[in-house]
């Protein structure tokens, strides 16, 4: 069904054949109801102008701004994008940003000395390291110089393992989970006693995605790559969250009536009728999703933007926890 192409920014171009039902089916069910559509780039920007305005707030009570480092290494063009809507979030909510920039071929060393350096700048409240890193580098080394109380990414060990306890909790809940479960609060979809599957377990979405469906009391299944019979088990959730980056591994059949249905997924895929010759396309066979799911994030516009909203939120809340702001 899929075929990848490469990408000079090292990400793989996938290119989506047609599915053989798609088309029938969805014509089949094409009077029946559709699900409600969640808004993820509106909700985001809700949120991010009432970041602007607490930051504003700051500023006018005790003179000080929060501040956010970015330490990019390599030259992917995904990775570059997605700096830079991170920067320009920041410019607009009046968050400072600065950048270390660092080459595809530079040492662990390199980096942590640009950490070290942020660790201690008390102009700086909130730094990521962009992730994925080139192979030759050990994200666990790096992740562990990161100052526990500036990991606004909630990367760090020690904040997921927080997170993962009973009776702890994290300085900071990772920005992409964190944003599909104020999606779903804000959507008024109710997770506590619900059935919840995860589809994917890595340590930057569906780890602690499903670290946190639990914490709001749902009951969780996790989905990955050697589930056997992912549709039996996906088809028993009243909330689905998927992030297996796979485009339309999940079709119409796999969800139970009335789901709510929240796409992490972001795959370029071939689209020459796009400008840059590729659209961006969820793990969801949206036309077969929405009608079946009582309301479903798109992409773009679902969860993309409520990452860069949560990085903009927990950035605040490191700087207004710093200086005893409330
Ligand atoms: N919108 C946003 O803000 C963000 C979007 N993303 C997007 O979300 C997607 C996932 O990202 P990330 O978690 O970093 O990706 P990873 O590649 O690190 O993890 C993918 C996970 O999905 C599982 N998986 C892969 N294929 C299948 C399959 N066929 N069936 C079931 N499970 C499968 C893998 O299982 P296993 O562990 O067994 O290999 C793995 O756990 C990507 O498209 C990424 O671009 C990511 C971060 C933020
Ligand atoms: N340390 C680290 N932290 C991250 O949070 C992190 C990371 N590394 N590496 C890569 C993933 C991916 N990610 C996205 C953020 C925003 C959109 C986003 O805003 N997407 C828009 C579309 C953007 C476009 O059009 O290119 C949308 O879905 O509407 C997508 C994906 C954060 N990640």
């Amino acid at each position: 069904m899929l075929k990848c192409l490469g990408l000079s920014s090292g990400r793989k171009l996938v290119r989506v054949l047609e599915h053989p039902f798609c088309a029938k089916q969805c014509q089949m069910l094409a009077n029946e109801k559709t699900a409600r559509v969640i808004d993820g780039k509106s909700i985001a920007e809700e949120i991010r102008s009432a970041i602007a305005g607490e930051v504003r707030r700051m500023k006018e009570c005790i003179g000080k701004i929060p501040g956010l480092a970015v330490i990019l290494v390599g030259q992917r063009r995904d990775s570059q994008t997605y700096v830079r809507n991170k920067t320009r979030a920041c410019e607009e909510a009046g968050i400072k940003s600065v950048m270390a920039e660092l080459p595809d071929n530079c040492t662990e060393d390199e980096i942590c000395n640009a950490l070290s350096s942020f660790n201690k700048d008390p102009s700086v409240h909130g730094i990521i390291v962009q992730l994925p890193l080139p192979q030759h580098l050990d994200e666990g080394k790096i992740f562990n110089v990161l100052s526990l109380e500036k990991d606004v990414d909630g990367f760090h060990p020690l904040n997921m393992g927080n997170l993962a306890m009973r009776g702890r909790e994290s300085l900071f809940i990772p920005c992409t989970p964190k944003g599909c479960i104020e999606l779903l609060i804000r959507s008024g979809v109710e997770i506590m006693g619900k059935n919840a599957v995860v589809i994917g377990r890595s340590n930057i979405v569906g780890l602690p995605a499903s670290l946190l469906l639990q914490r709001h009391h749902a009951t969780v299944s996790i989905v990955h790559a050697f589930t056997k019979n992912p549709e039996r088990i996906t088809r028993e959730a009243d909330i689905v969250v998927t992030a297996a980056g796979v485009p339309n591994l999940v079709r119409g059949n796999w969800l139970k009536p009335g789901a709510v249905v929240i796409d992490v997924g972001t795959c370029p895929v071939e689209d020459p009728s796009c400008e840059h010759g590729y659209s961006l396309k969820g793990d969801v066979c949206y036309e077969e999703a929405i009608r079946v799911a009582a309301a479903i994030t798109p992409v773009p516009g679902g969860v993309g933007p409520m990452t860069i909203a949560m990085l903009l939120s927990n950035t605040l809340d490191s700087a207004k926890r710093t200086y005893n702001f409330t």
